[in-house]
């Protein structure tokens, strides 16, 4: 298995369980390994033929853009059903990181794995 990563993608977006957290949007970094094979990629060198991870990029922002979710756990579960069902992706790593929630923590968060 070969693995395309995204590390610290920054995104706005509504997430928690508390009401203030409903109305304000909050910066939550998403970090992803997407297990694949590169193999025809790296014969073809052909776009079509891997995960676009600009394209990945785009789509959660935009996803991310126009919902809402309460826990992180929920959050993690969408973006890695969106990677296995929509990108093809055979295998996903998700981690969820919010930022300067408590005094004295930096972040907190959640990693999940997922296969098709
Ligand atoms: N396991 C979790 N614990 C908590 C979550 C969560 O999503 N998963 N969320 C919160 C609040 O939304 C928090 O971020 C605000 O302080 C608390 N615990």
């Amino acid at each position: 298995m070969d693995i395309i990563f995204i590390d610290d993608l920054r995104i706005d977006t509504l997430i928690g369980i508390y009401p203030r957290e409903r109305e304000m949007r909050q910066t939550i970094e998403v970090s992803l390994k997407i297990g694949l094979s590169t193999a025809s990629a790296g014969a073809s060198d052909d776009i079509h033929d891997t995960i676009n991870y600009a394209e990945v990029v785009g789509r959660l922002r935009q996803e991310l853009g126009v919902r809402q979710f309460g826990l992180i756990e929920k959050l993690a579960e969408y973006i890695a059903t969106l990677l296995l069902e929509d990108f093809g992706a055979q295998w996903v790593q998700v981690s969820i990181a919010k930022l300067g929630m408590m005094p004295g923590v930096k972040r907190v968060g959640v990693v999940i794995e997922r296969s098709s």
